[in-house]
């Protein structure tokens, strides 16, 4: 952990709990906390389950309106927020639910994406041939509520490196990078296939192929 934070301090705002019931009957307890001074100024959630303990389980989930809460096939992100609510839950943890949607492009310009993508394009050369960056997120503010939350040590839920990166280069200790699953669809499996072959995502290419 560095002395000094990249980050500067944000502090709780609202900590309410939730009670979480899922169609399936599948349920847990959540605590949701809201934050002042978050670097962007965006409503950043933190939804805490269990009992975080000394090295919570944390996964930094970027917001996906399609996949996370309209049940859409084309991307892997409903399915990995409902695993990551019940590992966590398990285990003891935090997620924080970040507002990046679209990797931080934002929501019209995704479907912008993704109508380029119906024409052929891969998830990647869409957001280039709009003039938008690959990957336009900042892991700043969840750090902040990292800190804010009196977490400095995490193990973190994902097969993405840059976030592991990132929020080493702001100050948490990331003590170790637990995969998620991997959630093919015959609709997402050439946007997972994009993703392992094109970043540092830890997806099993060869095992990437379409099952629903
Ligand atoms: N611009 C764009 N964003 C997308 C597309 N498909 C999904 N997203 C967004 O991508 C974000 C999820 O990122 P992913 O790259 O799937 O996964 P990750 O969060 O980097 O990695 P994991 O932690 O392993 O899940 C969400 O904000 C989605 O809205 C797409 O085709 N284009
Ligand atoms: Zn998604």
């Amino acid at each position: 952990m560095a002395d000094t934070p990249a980050a500067p301090a944000a502090t709780q705002r609202a900590r309410v709990r939730v009670p979480l019931r899922f169609a399936d009957g599948y349920h847990a307890d959540a605590e949701l906390v809201t934050f002042h001074g978050l670097a962007d100024g965006r409503e950043h959630l933190a939804m805490v389950l269990g009992d975080p303990g000394e090295v919570p389980l944390v996964r930094l989930h970027s917001e996906c309106l399609t996949g996370d809460v309209l049940g859409s096939a084309r991307c892997d992100c409903g399915p990995q927020l409902r695993e990551a609510v019940e590992r966590i839950a398990d285990r003891g943890g935090v997620l924080l639910y970040l507002r990046q949607e679209g990797r931080g492009i934002g929501l019209y310009n995704k479907l912008d994406a993704y109508a380029l993508q119906d024409e052929g394009l891969d998830t990647y050369e869409a957001n280039a041939a709009l003039g938008l960056p690959e990957d336009a997120r900042d892991y700043t503010a969840g750090a902040q509520m990292l800190r804010a939350l009196g977490i400095d040590r995490v193990d973190l839920l994902t097969n993405n490196p840059d976030k592991a990166g990132q929020l080493g280069d702001l100050g948490v200790d990331v003590r170790d990078r637990v995969p998620t699953g991997v959630f093919t669809t015959r609709h997402n499996v050439h946007y997972l296939r994009a993703k392992a072959l094109r970043t540092q995502h830890t997806l099993p290419l060869a095992e990437l192929h379409a099952t629903g």
